[in-house]
């Protein structure tokens, strides 16, 4: 018998790459459903980590794709202008409402337009130091690597100036402050003490933490914080690869925050399922050197194609609107079923960006990583694709299409439902996670 689809990509491709939960072997998609080989449909709970934001197979991607293709305006923006780039870059620009002259640049993911954000902001203002998040996770390449807060980097060398500050979580808070403001203090006894705030160019956030456990912020942390970083001409850069572009109720996550961001970076669902990423910011910075932060395919028209049908699309179907309302319904089935299984700790999230924390036990709150291995494996099996995130691995991120179906969210809740019942009733063997290393 020749080999299934799995056993083939596990002799062809390397472990570098992979971040596996369970045997999903995909051949096709269409909607929010993932196909496998054996022509079993799947319920995507997860859109390929937030990048499929139009699902699978949409029309409007469909026809903007094969029609760029098929007459491709060059293949860069880096040594001619392209018409789907330029068109894209004046959209965005149009939807950022930054003040000043800003401009875009364009990339290939979240990874390369963070660090070429955190490159330019040291060439541009001579300021080497930043700020992040403990949790924060901003890319897998060197330069990302060095400002990011996730344990799965843990042995990655960091920016010699980094900060690196919890992250405000009302259900693990901070020295008991639900709030946040002793974070803020902390970080006013650094600029005071070991960290001259005229040494850092920028701040790193993610206005919902996703890889870090899918935190939402108290409110009116990050306008203090924001208000904190301009006393010290400190840039705040916003990064919405995985929350942004209507994910998370409105067009962009810092509307929830009320607070305008210096730079914004986005990626994954820009591109539908296409490789594309973008920072908008200040002309000054983003035009402060040539030849500085290019790849050969930056701001590729097929791509960028991709990108204008997807926000044409979220505009044209009302899609962060609809995330805000079945994102609630998502949220209130979750409240649920936590009613019936007490491996649920919390709820949390906005719009379609949802977290649900696992615990061993609701006094210590300790994390139940091992139970949710097994709880996204045996969803899996039922027919349901969920990954976890979080510093523990301990937290279920729910980030589908938003273009979802509402029977969708259904039919995921209940598969979640069966799920956590096999879980808690012990019908998940130890062994089927001996394959998977997840993060
Ligand atoms: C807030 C945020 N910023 C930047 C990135 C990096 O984006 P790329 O993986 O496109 O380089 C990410 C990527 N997140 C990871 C990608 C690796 C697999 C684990 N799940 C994620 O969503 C992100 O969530």
């Amino acid at each position: 018998m020749t080999e299934g689809l799995y056993a083939r990509d596990g002799q062809a491709i390397a472990n570098l790459q992979k971040l596996r939960f369970f045997p999903l072997a995909i051949a096709g998609g269409h909607g929010a459903r993932l196909i496998e080989e054996n022509g079993r449909e799947l319920i995507d709970l997860s859109g390929a980590w937030g990048a499929a934001s139009l699902g699978y197979g949409h029309p409007a991607l469909v026809e903007a794709v094969s029609r760029a293709i098929a007459n491709p305006a060059g293949a860069s923006v880096l040594s001619a202008a392209n018409a789907p780039a330029t068109a894209l870059a004046e959209k965005l620009l149009g939807l950022f409402p930054g003040k000043g002259r800003n401009k875009v640049w364009f990339g290939h993911s979240g990874s390369d337009a963070n660090e070429a954000v955190f490159r330019a902001i040291a060439k541009a203002t001579g300021r080497t130091g930043v700020i992040s998040f403990v949790g924060a996770y901003h890319g897998c390449t060197t330069g990302s690597m060095a400002f990011s807060g996730h344990s799965v980097q843990a042995g990655a060398t960091k920016a010699e100036g980094l900060i690196l500050l919890p992250y405000p979580d009302a259900y693990r808070p901070y020295q008991g402050d639900a709030t946040g403001d002793a974070i803020l203090e902390l970080l006013k006894q650094q600029f005071a003490t070991t960290a001259p705030p005229e040494k850092i160019g920028c701040a790193f956030i993610e206005p919902i933490q996703s890889d870090g456990g899918l935190i939402v912020p108290p409110k009116g942390f990050f306008k203090k914080f924001a208000e904190l970083c301009q006393e010290h001409a400190i840039l705040v850069v916003c990064d919405e690869v995985k929350v942004g572009l209507g994910r998370s109720g409105k067009m962009h996550c810092f509307e929830h925050e009320d607070f305008v961001p210096d730079i914004l970076t986005i990626g994954k669902g820009l591109g539908g399922g296409l490789p594309l990423s973008a920072a908008i910011g200040p002309a000054e910075i983003m035009d402060c050197a040539n030849a500085f932060a290019m790849q050969t395919l930056h701001g590729n028209p097929v791509s960028a194609s991709a990108g204008l049908a997807v926000l044409e699309t979220i505009e044209r179907e009302g899609l962060a609107e609809a995330a805000h309302r079945k994102g609630e319904r998502l949220r209130e089935g979750l409240r649920q079923l936590s009613a019936r299984h007490a491996l649920i700790g919390d709820v949390r999230g906005r719009g379609l960006a949802s977290g649900v924390e696992l615990i061993a036990d609701h006094e210590s709150r300790a994390s139940a990583t091992r139970q949710t291995a097994k709880l996204v494996y045996r969803a899996y099996e039922l027919g349901l694709v969920v990954y976890y995130v979080g510093m523990n691995s301990n937290v279920l991120e729910m980030t589908p299409p938003l273009t979802i179906s509402e029977a969708e969210i259904d039919q995921a809740l209940d598969i979640l439902d069966g799920a956590f019942g096999d879980v808690a009733a012990g019908r998940v063997s130890n062994a089927v996670l001996a394959d998977f290393a997840g993060w």
